[in-house]
């Protein structure tokens, strides 16, 4: 079905998201919707959906005007989302989940039928190429299985317009090119797809027209035939951007700040053994639960270590609980879960910003918070990684995602400490912060002769930013690549090793 935006705005307070968009989307092709963090995809999609009303404008399908008040309402008219904060019932098995909206549909004298609705539920799950059980309980499935069964709920609500919003975010190569065979294949037979990431290479491999918002307004629509990468960041950002090759790092492998011998945190991961160099980037590169964040979260003093040594600056260690890593051995810890243990939602940018550092700016006497030295911080730390908000005192809640990931780093940037853990820098940010956020980490080890320890599983970010890559499997670390910035390393060459450490 044809679905047709109309002179589409909305504000809040201070901002207007979107201003006067106007956007065909043709059945049978994936269509891609771009811009900044902060541009207002989000808020777009919101109002295709039904989660929120737009203030003005007409959304209609196939030329007959909606007027959506909730997100069950749009599923009614066909229009599902499948995002990356997978909405599941854990507890319940995977047929349930694709027909819990239609289990009346199974109801007879003796109860609901669960076989009818696990054969039916099987017929969506071969649709979608998932060869499981539908009595499988949700909760132990992968991330891209997950996401294959919203896809399989959205084709058993009999929806016309799906939309992803970021699905390649957590998932896997494999998995990926997976769930991109079938959105060809939703393509094939006439859905209407929107597709939103902030991954320009998937966006050519896969879409067909790109949209783009920058500050809220419709900048253009165009064919992907006409467009590469870099004209796309153009139109994205109204200017060109300068990737950067990052050089070597020296560092002198005697110089150890931080290092693990045999360390295990029981059930999370084994016998893990490491060492960070003073002005290193080392990189921790393996699939969600292979066992790199919860290496990097014992380090922190969040999990607890069942054997082996951890040692900081060569002195054994136990670092006790979060607040005594930042106190007594200045590590700090850029979380991937901003939303639960990075930020306060609630607070404002300059109160979140700087809650590293309240000891450092207060008054030792009075304990009053040195209020100028305090905006000061923040004001910097805004223009530094151009954060898009009305002003410091703008609730973090109410920022896009990818500006609320920059707070989230600007608060340990702030903190100023020897050792930072960063996990997942980059996901939901948009290319131009994603180049100034990698740029920002190798002058913390460059310049400043921070140590860096990067958690990702992007593989392009891995290679291009870490020194040392350790690749972690199955709660393990299977070996260690170079950096890209060795001499005669290639991107393909440590790809590949990095992918048979993962086999
Ligand atoms: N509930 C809200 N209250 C106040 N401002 C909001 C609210 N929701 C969004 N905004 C603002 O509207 C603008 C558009 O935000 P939106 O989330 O749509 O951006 P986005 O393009 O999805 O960004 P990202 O790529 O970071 O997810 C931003 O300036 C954001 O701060």
């Amino acid at each position: 079905m044809t679905l047709e935006l109309r002179n589409i705005s909305k504000s809040f307070p201070g901002v207007r998201a979107l201003d006067d968009v106007s956007v065909t989307f043709n059945p049978g092709e994936v269509h891609a919707l771009l811009g900044e963090n902060g541009a207002g995809k989000s808020t777009l999609i919101k109002a295709i959906c039904g989660i929120q009303r737009a203030d003005h404008g007409t959304i209609s399908l196939d030329g007959v005007p909606l007027n959506l008040s909730s997100l069950k309402d749009g599923m009614r008219h066909g229009i599902t989302i499948v995002n990356q904060e997978i909405q599941v019932f854990s507890e319940s098995s995977v047929a349930e989940n694709i027909m819990i909206d239609k289990l009346e549909k199974y109801r007879g004298f003796g109860g609901i039928s669960w076989k009818r609705l696990n054969a039916d539920a099987l017929e969506y799950l071969e649709l979608v190429g998932l060869e499981i059980d539908p009595e499988t309980p949700i909760g132990g499935l992968s991330a891209a299985q997950k996401q294959l069964v919203q896809i399989a709920k959205a084709l058993s609500s009999k929806a016309t317009v799906i939309l992803f919003d970021e699905p390649t975010s957590s998932i896997t190569a494999n998995e990926v090119t997976k769930l991109f065979e079938v959105i060809g294949d939703l393509k094939a037979k006439g859905y209407t797809l929107i597709f939103v990431s902030h991954k320009l290479e998937e966006v050519l491999e896969i879409c067909d027209q790109v949209t783009v918002l920058r500050d809220g307004r419709h900048v253009g629509t165009r064919c992907i035939s006409e467009l590469d990468k870099e004209t796309i960041i153009e139109l994205m950002i109204g200017r060109k951007i300068q990737i950067e090759n990052f050089a070597r790092l020296e560092t002198d492998p005697d110089d150890v700040v931080l290092s693990a011998k045999d360390l295990s945190s029981k059930g999370l991961f084994e016998n893990a053994s490491f060492a960070l160099r003073r002005g290193e980037v080392l990189g921790f590169y393996g699939l969600v639960g292979s066992g790199r964040t919860e290496l990097a979260k014992t380090i922190i003093g969040h999990f607890p270590i069942s054997s082996g040594a951890l040692s900081v600056h060569g002195r054994d260690v136990k670092v006790r609980n979060v607040a005594d890593c930042i106190k007594t051995h200045n590590i700090g810890y850029v979380s991937e879960n901003r939303k639960e243990d990075g930020l306060f939602l609630d607070f404002d940018i300059e109160t979140n910003m700087t809650l590293a550092i309240w000891k450092r700016i207060q008054n030792p006497l009075t304990r009053a918070i040195d209020v100028k030295e305090q905006r000061n911080v923040a004001n910097g730390l805004m223009r530094a990684l151009d954060v898009r908000a009305t002003g410091i005192d703008q609730r973090v809640g109410n920022l896009s995602g990818g500006n609320q990931q920059k707070i989230s780093i600007a608060k340990w940037l702030a903190a100023n400490c020897d050792i930072l853990i960063i996990d997942e820098p980059s996901v939901g940010v948009d290319i131009g912060a994603k180049t100034m956020i990698h740029k920002l980490i190798w002058d913390l080890a460059k310049v400043e002769k921070k140590s860096i320890i990067l958690i990702s599983s992007d593989m392009p970010e891995m290679i291009s930013l870490a020194s040392r890559i350790l690749v972690f499997k199955e709660k393990r670390i299977t070996g260690v690549v170079p950096g890209i910035a060795e001499p005669g390393q290639t991107y393909d060459a440590l790809s590949r090793g990095i992918g048979r450490l993962m086999a």
